[in-house]
């Protein structure tokens, strides 16, 4: 009986192998008769990498996409690089087939493996490390996603309209910091990372990019000791400061955890909702190998939202100007769907032509435009063509999102193909249709990017605020060309009670979107001036603050660290003009903590009053003790008359003091005082730069309380051993174990084996609507033998619109454009609900976390970046 047995398992063993052989021996016949991908030829060893510009890469990849057809092979020193720039080939390959093209490959300038380290789950393969982080990341994005986010976007959408309003030349740092706020708070309950959130994008960012850090061009450099490599030493130093910066983020969230226990107090932060909080809750069901691994899996996130979200929100003002003909419908939308309120995540359904706006800036000028590489593990045929082993796969995004037979014009921004029924990416209904979900810039099969819904979140609440707030326009300095410039002028803009009907605009989408009729860029024009059309800044203005300039807005801006804020409303009966009427004047002090800082800015209600103010036109004001300030002005100011003219010296100078302000009780109280005490004064004209001066001296006065957070780490301990217990291989990190698959599935269960998105039903959503047809191969053979269009300069040296930054991430670099405010009323909620914020300490400034300021010390600190 023994010997059957014995001679059935030999049996099968034998049968299994010569399977085994055959299979193989047929894939190599299968291999050996492939074509093999057409491509450019190359030099020995180095292939085509000298043929590749520093600026907008892509475009030579799409360049030579055009030439050997929709899928191409390219030697890019010495590696195999397959470019696919069609959605159906990228679909056949890395969705369909995704258990052999979802690895990554080999990062060389990253200290530790990017494909087994545990770090970063973007750039990992396909492993148990990455299944389980991406079990974990996907129910943190579903649940926050259940709840709308928590409303981060909507929150954070009043500082980044104010500061746009403050600032418009920095309106890309507004942009930044809005992404990075959102995404800081969502991944640590708190806003107030969110510098350091953008550097560490910023640097990781560097690490990866192909044309970043010179680790990835000279693969050697990482090789050489630290003090022989200065790229090594940056990379040895970005990590460690990335490392020490998620612990950090992560030991706060869970030292307010463990001091509230679930209680809130007025004097103890609540825990806010976050990534991390969810993982400390339930942090040994994650089955990470330690508290470190939970750390990166939340900071990964963090870091892949801060940065790629603000690309196309850049874009997003490059479309506004370039096609100006499109803003009107997008403003009737929001001011019949809104009226006086921004927008929230909930008004998604009701706002087709924002989501179009925001489907078609991505489509236009992709954020990722390379798409991120897969990897292939095992040699494949596709269509007769052999793809070897080993290749890097990208889904060419900006090609992909080109293809004329499904983008008609594909190099127009036109946001109307999105909704109208002539376009063939038109698609019902319009509550849910255009979506940025499930979309090619996302990626493919197992590898989609975890973030669409937060993403979705961010451009919709946040563009949808700007352009609630802001109709943009180019100016002379945005670089269009000429015949562009010079749009027709257009009627007023909307009402905010406009009674127009969703079928107005619609009419207005037919008027302008026929597809066959492309239009002019100058058709039409929409400029919303109102009396106090624009935010005009003046960087140059120094020195002290003029009252009798006739500003809508002025500062000072020598650095933009803002420390302390106070506000004044003042309803004036009278008013210097001759057509007098009720405004308002807001006043905003900012105090910095280096004398190279003063920033004062000043918005006046109907645009045309003079921040002069009389005193007989001033408005006689009871005097309030304030409460709780534990200041009082009166007092301060009968002292600070009785001393002598030389004491009284307003003393701006370097040091790290400030007010704080407790409440907004005893600010307005404040400020009412400090208004009525200067007025009293003879010869005083209330003006920002005198309240800033008696300020500064009172802070003096009592010794100054330190607002400026700086946040040292302690020296770091030794590691517990409960955070090691679960290190299982030494050497990587945090490492696999030895049977890690059999491990984790016994613990946990099977390995994330994603379904594949549904394939669309005939006539339901598809993810590119209305596709022609499946590729047909023969156009290959068809792209080959067509004629070449004579050469022509590179788009990206005569087009305005193609100023990228080069990494990874392209984002258009920042350009002039004039900002204007449509609706004068908006801007003074978004401002009024910024102070009331600001003092409720909704709105914290950024912290510094290491010793030094940033710069930091040889452990850890800011490294040196480029864009
Ligand atoms: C405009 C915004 C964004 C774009 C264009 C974008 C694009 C991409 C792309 C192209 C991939 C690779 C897909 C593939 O390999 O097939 C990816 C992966 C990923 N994205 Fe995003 N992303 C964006 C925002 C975000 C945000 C906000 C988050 C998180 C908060 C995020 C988290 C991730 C993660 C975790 C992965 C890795 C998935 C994996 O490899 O398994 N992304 N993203």
């Amino acid at each position: 009986m023994a010997v059957i047995s014995l001679a059935v398992i030999a049996v099968a063993i034998t049968m299994h192998v010569v399977l085994k052989k055959i299979e193989s021996y047929q894939k190599n016949k299968a291999f050996a008769s492939a074509s093999k991908l057409p491509g450019p030829k190359g030099l020995p060893l180095i292939g085509n990498v000298h043929e590749l510009p520093e600026k907008c890469s892509w475009m030579k990849f799409a360049e030579w996409a055009d030439e050997h057809g929709p899928i191409y092979q390219v030697n890019l020193a010495g590696e195999n690089h397959v470019w696919i720039s069609r959605d159906k080939i990228a679909h056949d390959l890395l969705s369909k087939r995704s258990a052999i093209y979802s690895d990554r490959p080999y990062i060389p300038a990253l200290e530790h493996d990017n494909r087994t380290s545990g770090q970063y789950l973007p750039l990992m393969s396909k492993n148990l490390v990455w299944s389980r982080q991406r079990r974990f990341a996907k129910q943190i994005m579903d649940a926050s996603e259940k709840q709308n986010f928590y409303s981060y976007p909507e929150i954070e959408s009043t500082r980044l309209l104010f500061e746009m309003m403050s600032d418009p030349s920095q309106y890309n740092v507004a942009m930044e910091s809005f992404v990075a706020r959102v995404t800081c708070r969502l991944a640590w309950g708190t806003p107030v990372a969110s510098d350091e959130l953008k550097q560490r994008a910023r640097e990781l960012l560097i690490g990866v990019s192909p044309t970043g850090a010179l680790g990835n061009k000279i693969p050697a450099v990482m090789s050489l000791p630290e003090n022989m490599s200065k790229s090594k030493a940056w990379e040895l130093r970005r990590g460690r400061t990335e490392k020490k910066f998620f612990e950090v983020m992560q030991d706060q969230v869970r030292q307010t955890m463990e001091r509230e226990e679930g209680v809130s107090t007025p004097l103890l932060p609540t825990v806010q909702p976050s990534w991390t909080r969810m993982y400390l809750e339930h942090a040994k069901s994650w089955g990470f190998s330690s508290d470190t691994e939970g750390a990166y899996a939340v900071g990964m996130h963090g870091i892949a939202g801060a940065l790629t979200v603000a690309a196309p929100m850049q874009s997003f003002c490059l479309a506004m100007c370039h096609y100006p003909q499109y803003q009107s419908i997008l403003h009737e939308e929001i001011d019949r769907v809104l009226g006086d309120r921004m927008p929230t995540f909930e008004d998604m359904p009701d706002m087709p032509v924002l989501r179009a706006f925001i489907r078609e800036t991505l489509r236009w000028r992709p954020p990722v435009p390379t798409g991120i590489p897969h990897a292939l593990i095992q040699d494949d045929v596709y269509e007769g063509y052999h793809i070897p082993k080993g290749s890097v796969i990208h889904p060419l995004e900006w090609s992909i999102s080109r293809d004329p037979e499904v983008f008609p014009e594909p190099d127009e921004w036109n946001p109307t193909r999105w909704l109208h029924s002539d376009y063939p990416t038109y698609q019902e209904p319009l509550t849910r249709y255009p979506t940025i979900t499930q979309y090619s810039q996302f990626g493919y099969g197992r590898r989609t990017c975890q973030g669409m819904g937060v993403t979705e979140a961010d451009l919709f609440v946040g563009l949808g605020s700007i352009a609630w707030l802001f109709s943009m326009e180019a100016t002379d300095e945005t670089g269009v060309k000429a015949e562009e410039s010079q749009p027709e002028p257009q009627p007023q803009a909307a009402e905010v009670e406009s009674d127009a009907t969703v079928d107005d605009t619609f009419s207005e989408i037919d008027s302008i979107a026929a597809p066959s009729t492309p239009m002019s860029r100058r058709s039409t024009f929409s400029s919303h001036e109102t009396p106090a059309d624009l935010i005009s800044f003046d960087n140059e203005a120094a020195g002290d603050w003029s009252p009798s300039i006739e500003p809508k807005r002025l500062s000072m801006h020598l650095n933009d660290s803002a420390i302390s804020l106070f506000s004044a409303d003042y309803p004036a009966s009278e008013s210097t003009h001759s057509h007098s009427r009720q405004s308002t004047l807001q006043t905003q002090l900012s105090m910095h903590d280096n004398d190279s800082a003063i920033s004062v800015a000043s918005f006046a209600s109907d645009g045309e009053s003079s921040f002069e103010m009389s005193r007989k036109q001033r408005p006689q004001r009871p005097r309030l003790v304030p409460k709780d300030s534990g200041i009082s002005m009166s007092s301060f100011i009968a002292q600070r008359e009785s001393r002598p003219p030389s004491s009284r010296k307003s003393t701006l100078k370097p040091r790290p003091t400030s007010l704080r302000i407790n409440n907004s009780q005893s600010v307005s109280s404040l400020i009412s005082e400090m208004h009525t005490a200067s007025t009293s004064r003879q010869n005083s004209v209330y003006t920002p730069g005198s309240a800033l001066s008696l300020l500064s001296e009172m802070a003096d006065e009592q010794g100054g309380i330190p607002r400026r957070h700086s946040m040292h780490f302690p020296e770091p301990e030794p590691e517990s051993p409960k955070d090691d217990s679960n290190i299982r291989v030494a050497g990587e990190w945090p490492g696999l174990s030895t049977d890690p698959e059999k491990e984790y599935v016994d613990l946990f269960g099977p390995l994330i084996d994603e379904p594949e998105p549904a394939l669309p039903p005939v006539d339901g959503p598809t993810l590119t609507p209305n596709l022609p047809g499946a590729w047909n191969f023969a156009k290959v053979d068809a792209v080959k033998e067509a004629p070449r269009p004579k050469k022509q300069a590179p788009l990206y040296e005569t087009d305005p619109t193609m100023n990228f930054s080069t990494l990874l991430i392209a984002k258009p670099m920042p350009f002039k454009f004039k900002l204007s405010i449509r609706n004068q009323a908006r801007a003074e909620m978004v401002a009024k609900q910024w102070i009331d914020k600001r003092l409720e300490g909704e709105y914290q400034d950024s912290k510094v976390y290491w010793k030094n300021g940033v710069q930091g010390d040889s452990e850890h600190g800011w490294g040196e970046t480029f864009s």
